[in-house]
């Protein structure tokens, strides 16, 4: 029999087709299942508007058969199937959609929604055949007709025997060559895995022979092995279901073997929007941080269905970064698909969808926030250093949505507090909201600086992360009142009289402070007298933008250029030690020098940072101690 070619530009296309257009060979299988499954929605859409209402969807499996030692894999459906002609059309042009046509051709409600229309899945088959048979009796017709090729040189077409309507797609499976192991798509696991990754939502049932081993009956020794036919898809998405009919265990379920948690989500959030762009959501907070969430591995994303028939597995435009932690889904017929159906045409709708998402997102957290504070706080603690990332990142555009998320250790309260409750605690006059950043609560807690503002009746927010002043900064203010840290040079606490204060005793003291002052030559910017501290001889100040702890931060990371921020010596003009530096200042200089470079790592130490020479400040320490025995 003469061979045809196939149509225009086929060949090139088929070529494409074959080796380029998909990434994952597996998806063959999907394509040729989301074609069984619009046969069948085909058939029974005419058979149902022809009055025959008591067809069931059950009545129209979808079958894998596997015949190993041929190497033939072969999909059945027992839907609309094809004329002579249509073959001739659907298939032996490429890029030719029955599908589509169908579904202009007819007004198809609701209750269908078919899946092809690009015309081009088929030949998907051919990624993993040598030769492909399509044996097809189409509804209603008493001829079978056969189409055959194995690829670009063209095609039969012949007439067949076949007893009922529907499609017989047969498969010559390609020889293993080397690290191409085709064998796999006859394995019966493999092909249940494919079915369950992509079309488990598929509406018909997919069957396969499932071979499986057990006790023979009457024997507690002897085992056989029995073949059943199994349905491998759950059909029916529990997304789609009504909420009313599931429960909150079915979807605990549904997360924990789709997403593999061990543990139940943390809260669960479904929604279905019905408008401009159409979609369902189902989307979890897990309770524990995944083994490689804060690794580069980690891949944020929602999985994308279209119809029901899985696109992507981790979409990660539906997600943005501070939520990257969200598992779940989005259940689409309104997106523009690519023709692989593995990417998307990044288009507007995608872009409503995603923004909804995280509306919906937010909206979860608060309403958690607000009503079940334990199960909030617990996703903080897992979860809160993304949302902090989320608000500096971006130069902040995500600031505004994301502050009212963030929690802070209050020093006042002992427990952790809302930005906004911080500013609604806040006594009369206070201008600013205060933090302080260290490496744990207690220390913090116990910084020199603190004093003056815990004197003043203000809370401060212990902040221990390292973003966290990063965050801070990049939000500069919270309801109008502005982030200052306790070792800021000016707290914003003095009087115009504490102020002219200051500026007497700086002037009475600057030879005092100069001498220090050069004795710590490229070490501080300035040595000055503090307001902030009551019982502590000294402590660190920053000056400008950097403070200590950022440079601490930022010079953990591994750069080769390191920052400094400008420091400040702040002394206690009321403290012992500061008489006994007047004392020696035009006396004794060389010792001056000494009691100045002590008090200055004595301040490092107690911001937490590491002092430059450690022997040399023992040294000192025990001159003093063998001084005054
Ligand atoms: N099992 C089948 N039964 C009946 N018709 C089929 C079957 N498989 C394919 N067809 C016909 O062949 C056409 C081409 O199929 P193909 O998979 O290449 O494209 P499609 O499904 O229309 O679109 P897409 O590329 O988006 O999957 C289909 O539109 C359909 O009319």
């Amino acid at each position: 029999m003469a061979k045809k070619q196939f149509k225009t530009e086929s060949k090139r296309i088929l070529d494409l087709m074959i080796n380029s257009i998909y990434t994952h060979r597996e998806i063959f299988l999907r394509e040729l299942i989301s074609n069984a499954s619009d046969a069948s929605d085909k058939l029974y859409f005419t058979a149902m508007k022809e009055g025959n209402t008591g067809l069931n969807r059950e009545d129209l499996p979808i079958h894998i058969g596997v015949d190993k030692e041929n190497r033939v894999l072969t999909i059945s459906d027992h839907g609309c199937g094809m004329k002579r002609e249509e073959l001739e059309n659907n298939l032996g042009v490429i890029a030719r959609s029955g599908t589509l046509n169908f579904k202009k051709d007819n007004d198809l409600g609701e209750d269908i929604d078919v899946i092809g229309q690009f015309g081009v899945g088929f030949y998907a088959a051919f990624m993993v055949s040598k030769k492909v048979t399509v044996q097809s009796r189409a509804y209603g017709s008493d001829e079978a007709w056969q189409w055959q090729s194995t690829g670009a040189d063209g095609y039969t077409i012949e007439p067949c025997e076949k007893a009922e309507n529907g499609t017989d797609i047969i498969l010559e499976i390609k020889d293993d060559e080397g690290e191409e192991h085709y064998g796999e798509f006859l394995e019966q696991y493999r092909l249940a895995a494919i079915v369950k990754k992509y079309s488990d939502y598929v509406r018909y049932p997919i069957q396969m022979e499932m071979e499986s081993t057990r006790m023979k009956e009457g024997s507690e020794t002897e085992t056989e092995t029995v073949v059943e036919t199994s349905t491998l898809n759950s059909m029916v998405p529990i997304w789609r279901r009504a909420k009313g009919e599931v429960t909150d265990e079915d979807y605990n379920n549904f997360y924990k073997e789709k997403f593999m948690d061990f543990e139940d989500p943390l809260s669960v959030v479904s929604h279905a929007v019905e408008g401009a762009v159409t979609y369902q959501a189902l989307l979890f907070i897990p309770k524990a941080v995944p083994f490689n969430y804060y690794s580069r591995d980690f891949e944020k994303g929602l999985q994308l269905y279209s119809n029901g028939v899985m696109i992507m597995d981790k979409c990660p435009d539906l997600l943005p970064d501070a939520f990257s932690f969200v598992r779940g889904l989005v259940d689409s017929s309104d997106l523009s698909l690519n023709i692989s159906r593995e990417t998307l045409q990044h288009d507007r709708q995608l872009r409503a969808i995603a923004n909804n998402v995280k509306k919906k997102i937010k909206s979860e957290l608060q309403k958690l926030l607000k009503n079940d504070r334990e199960k909030y706080e617990l996703f903080f603690k897992n979860f809160g250093r993304q949302l902090k990332v989320g608000v500096y990142t971006n130069y902040g555009a995500e600031k505004e949505f994301l502050q009212d998320l963030l929690l802070f250790h209050s020093l006042a309260g002992d427990k952790l507090i809302a930005l906004q409750e911080y500013v609604d605690a806040m006594p009369e006059g206070q201008k600013y909201i205060y933090y302080a950043c260290g490496t744990d609560i207690n220390r913090v807690a116990q910084l020199p600086q603190m004093e003056r503002v815990r004197d003043a009746g203000y809370d401060v927010l212990c902040m221990t992360e390292d973003i966290d002043e990063f965050a801070v900064r990049m939000m500069r203010d919270f309801a109008g009142k502005e982030f200052k840290s306790i070792s800021d040079n000016d707290l914003g606490l003095d009087s115009q009289e504490d102020q002219e204060k200051a500026e007497q005793q700086a002037a009475e003291y600057k030879a005092l402070f100069e001498d220090m002052q050069k004795a710590l030559e490229g070490k501080v910017k300035q040595v000055k007298l503090s307001s902030r501290l009551k019982s502590h001889p000294v402590c660190l100040s920053s000056d400008g933008p950097l403070s200590l702890e950022m440079e601490k931060v930022l010079n953990a990371m591994p750069t080769e250029e390191k920052v400094k921020a400008d420091r400040i010596l702040e002394l206690n003009g009321d403290h012992p030690v500061f008489e006994t530096l007047c004392k020696l200042q035009g006396k004794d200089e060389e010792k001056l020098g000494q009691y100045a470079q002590m008090l200055y790592d004595q301040a490092l130490l107690i911001a937490g940072m590491e002092i430059e020479d450690p022997v040399a400040y023992c040294n000192r320490v025990c001159q003093l101690m063998a001084d005054k025995a």
